[in-house]
């Protein structure tokens, strides 16, 4: 897969700014940039220190491109871990592109999509899990989703991997040396210690198993049903959280019929909202499909939202508690908040009435809200933030985000769960031993010491190309 290449690619978005940076990575990238650059102090790349500016033109003939800043890298003191260079250009659109086009004339080939972050990877510069926390890195849009990426970039998840696996490799050593003695009945491994081993193993790999679910919402979002009858305030309320108009706000009955998706970051979470039809029985064929909707729609979601207009409250207090009951019975799991809008038309009587209703439902919080004037939005916000378990966020423990990981995780729990059995049941150790050489093999599919060109080649094509 490495390969001797030496590569460019733009490393800033395309399209003009204010300045572009294009990069060359691969054993000539000094001398192919050396060819084509005019450095102001006469001096020659080759012969500078690493990381190191130099101010100058790109020529082509006798005709100058650009002036530019080339920044030098040498080996091994780089993001890639070859010799880099990078170009740091006027942002044109032109001049970039004529620039990159001189390279490809002159030597080198364009790179391709992660193939700079492959690279890194491939010389040592990263490990896999490093090399995708990249990608999350820049795809990173709130503080949680920003937070994780950067940790795992750092090495923190790999460092923990890596860890186990050596302490685990010590031990499949020793066991496997105790079959080269098979007859006479040795143990090289300390078995008091390779109990208390897996079961330390056990509880990490529980710990970052359980931490995908947190990691998943993060990532992707937690998404809220909003459910109510048509004109009790979703869109109102959905604009005030949102705070932009997206929402079709109207005083006809049932203009919510197709679903609106918004997102929304609150405390650094990411919170989708689902606006559905509500589930009212009715005759009208249209709305009966949107009921058939909004119950897909709780189903995908992590938290129901129940809205209803407290000016109906008097006259439909049963109705609301058969639609509430509704979803508790079918969603008994999912949290629920009741919210009742519009409570700036109760009288101090009615909302205390409403209050006495709700706090006598069971298993579920309620929010006084009037969206119209914006009060209660705040304490709602706080509400949804409850639902979210941020405490591994807090204490800065690792959250498991890809997917990629999990499996192998729930691969290795696997093993390690067949090795612990081995120990109740003393198993004799050439069986434990291909139990604990599987572990190993799923705990170096995190950190990519154990790897592939197909699984490689999947994990970088998502990246940018420059990236
Ligand atoms: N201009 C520029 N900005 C960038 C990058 C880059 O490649 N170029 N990065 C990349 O995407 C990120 C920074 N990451 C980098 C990581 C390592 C090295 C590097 O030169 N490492 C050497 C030297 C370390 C040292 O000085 O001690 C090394 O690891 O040996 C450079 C950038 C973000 N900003
Ligand atoms: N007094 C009062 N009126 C509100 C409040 N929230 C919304 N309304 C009004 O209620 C009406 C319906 O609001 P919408 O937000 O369109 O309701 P909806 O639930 O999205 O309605 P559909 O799209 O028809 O399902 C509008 O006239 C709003 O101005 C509130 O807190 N107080």
């Amino acid at each position: 897969m490495i390969n001797q290449d030496t590569i460019v690619a733009l490393a800033t978005p395309s399209g003009a700014g204010a300045i572009a940076v294009i990069r060359l990575s691969g054993k000539d990238a000094i001398t192919l940039a050396e060819a084509q650059f005019k450095s102001v102090s006469g001096k020659q790349l080759a012969k500078q220190p690493t990381h190191t500016i130099h101010l100058g033109h790109i020529v082509e003939d006798q005709r100058t491109i650009d002036e530019v800043l080339v920044s030098v890298f040498k080996n091994p003191n780089s993001y890639t871990g070859e010799h880099v260079v990078e170009i740091s250009c006027h942002g044109s659109s032109y001049i970039q592109q004529e620039i990159i086009q001189l390279f490809l004339r002159n030597g080198c080939r364009m790179a391709t999509a992660g193939e700079f972050t492959l690279r890194a990877f491939l010389n040592g510069k990263l490990d896999l899990s490093q090399a995708e926390a990249v990608a999350d890195l820049i795809s990173s849009d709130n503080e949680a989703s920003h937070q994780i990426a950067m940790q795992q970039m750092r090495g923190g998840f790999s460092s923990e991997i890596a860890k186990l696996r050596e302490e685990l490799l010590n031990f499949a050593s020793l066991i496997e040396l105790e079959l080269d003695f098979a007859e006479e009945d040795v143990e090289f491994a300390d078995r008091t210690q390779f109990k208390e081993l897996i079961s330390r193993i056990t509880f990490v790999l529980k710990r970052l198993i359980d931490s995908f679910a947190v990691g998943n919402v993060i990532k992707n979002g937690i998404p809220v049903a909003i459910v109510g009858e048509p004109n009790v305030g979703k869109s109102t309320l959905l604009n005030a959280l949102l705070n932009e108009d997206r929402a079709i706000v109207s005083d006809i009955a049932g203009t919510t019929r197709d679903t609106i998706e918004d997102e929304l970051v609150i405390q650094g979470i990411g919170f989708r909202f689902i606006d559905t039809a509500g589930i009212r029985e009715t005759k009208d064929v249209v709305e009966g499909i949107g009921i058939k909707k909004t119950f897909e729609k709780i189903e995908q979601s992590q938290v129901v939202l129940y809205l209803f207009d407290a000016t109906q409250f008097v006259d439909n207090a049963e109705q609301f508690q058969i639609e509430i009951e509704k979803i508790k019975n079918k969603y008994p799991l999912k949290p629920l908040l009741i919210v009742p809008n519009k409570i700036d038309k109760l009288s101090a009587e009615e909302e205390k009435q409403l209050e006495t209703f709700l706090g006598a439902i069971e298993n579920s919080k309620y929010i006084l809200l009037a969206a119209k004037e914006n009060r209660g939005v705040e304490a709602l916000k706080n509400a949804l933030i409850g639902f979210v378990n941020t405490g591994a966020l807090r204490n800065n423990e690792t959250i498991v985000t890809n997917m990629r990981h999990y499996d192998s995780l729930l691969k290795a729990f696997e093993e390690i769960q067949k090795v612990q059995d081995g120990i109740d049941m003393n198993l004799s150790s050439d069986l434990m031993a291909i139990d604990i050489r599987q572990a190993l093999y799923h705990f170096g599919e995190i950190t990519g010491q154990v790897t592939n060109d197909e699984l490689l080649g999947n994990i970088f094509a998502n990246f940018c190309i420059g990236k």
